[in-house]
């Protein structure tokens, strides 16, 4: 069977291999593993809930409609860090391919976490598609303002933990160039450096890298992630490291920053506005490809 589900999670299976699939977890519709050819490549910590209490560490959490903390909008500063999405249960809305197996997601005010919902009292609909491929998973999101009134003003953000070998091995290709936020410095300036390497916490919103930018995770020079990114303009890289792991209970082990890097795709930076009844859509593709140096 390519698609099998239960109460609370999904799974897709390539009908080439049974090796090769995904697993989505209804609440939050969190991608919480991807494994090709029996090879996981997606971090997911030993401590993440995936009983719905908490928003699941690891994987592919959902961040929607604020990234990280707002302070200014009169709604939007009112929901805790990251939105409302990763910690609602969405309706999984059934296939719409065999193969590549696709699946479909959807969240609206009417089934979302509803202390939250009442914090941010906007007419919305998202729905989530993820497509298993031989070898890509690609993750796309519609947002429809379903107000006949009101605009909608959000953030979308693909909070993706990628599985990696060793942090100090692993280098952050074709970002050179970009402005960035610097979180933990609070500042902003322009990344002059070839790659992002890792030897501390690390924290940045890339702003507005080109859209035909590959961002490739790079082990000891092979590219084992590639991350081709469709309306999502912004691109934060985190990674915890000790001190940070070390405060986040359900981040475990407490060793595991050596083995994930964060690379996520959005749309963060400024916020989309759409208009009563008007849609926007985003994806993010995660592949394989060889070495592509765009930038030095
Ligand atoms: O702990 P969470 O709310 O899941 O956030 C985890 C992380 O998300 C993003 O990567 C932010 O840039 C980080 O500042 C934050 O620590």
């Amino acid at each position: 069977m390519p698609i099998t589900q239960n109460d609370t999670e999904v799974i897709l299976t390539h009908p080439d291999n049974d090796a090769t699939n995904v697993k989505i977890l209804k609440y939050g519709a969190t991608v919480f593993s991807w494994q090709i050819n029996g090879q996981e490549q997606l971090w997911l910590s030993q401590g993440a809930k995936l009983d719905g209490s908490k928003p699941v560490r690891g994987g592919i959490p959902l961040v929607f409609p604020v990234f990280g903390k707002n302070t200014d909008d009169e709604y939007l500063s009112k929901l805790p860090q990251h939105g409302l999405a990763r910690n609602s249960t969405w309706e999984f809305l059934g296939q719409v391919s065999a193969n590549p197996p696709t699946v479909q997601f959807g969240l609206g005010p009417e089934i979302a976490n509803e202390d939250l919902v009442k914090l941010w009292p906007m007419d919305f609909s998202l729905v989530l598609t993820v497509e298993l491929g031989p070898e890509h998973l690609k993750t796309s999101i519609e947002v429809e303002n379903t107000s006949s009134t009101q605009p909608l003003k959000f953030n979308w953000l693909f909070h993706t933990y990628l599985k990696v070998n060793d942090i100090e091995d692993t280098l952050v290709s074709n970002l050179t160039g970009s402005k960035l936020y610097d979180q933990l410095l609070k500042e902003s300036y322009l990344d002059k450096q070839p790659a992002v390497t890792f030897h501390e916490e690390l924290d940045r919103i890339y702003q507005n890298v080109e859209g035909d930018r590959l961002i490739q995770v790079v082990d000891k020079g092979t590219p084992i992630h590639t991350v081709k990114r469709h309306n999502l303009p912004d691109a934060v890289v985190w990674n915890p490291w000790i001190e940070k792991s070390k405060g986040m209970g359900d981040f475990e082990p407490k060793s595991g920053y050596k083995e994930m890097v964060c690379v996520e795709p959005g749309h963060v930076h400024n916020f989309i506005t759409l208009n009563a009844g008007e849609k926007w859509d985003a994806y993010q593709l995660l592949y394989k490809d060889e070495l592509k140096y765009q930038v030095v």
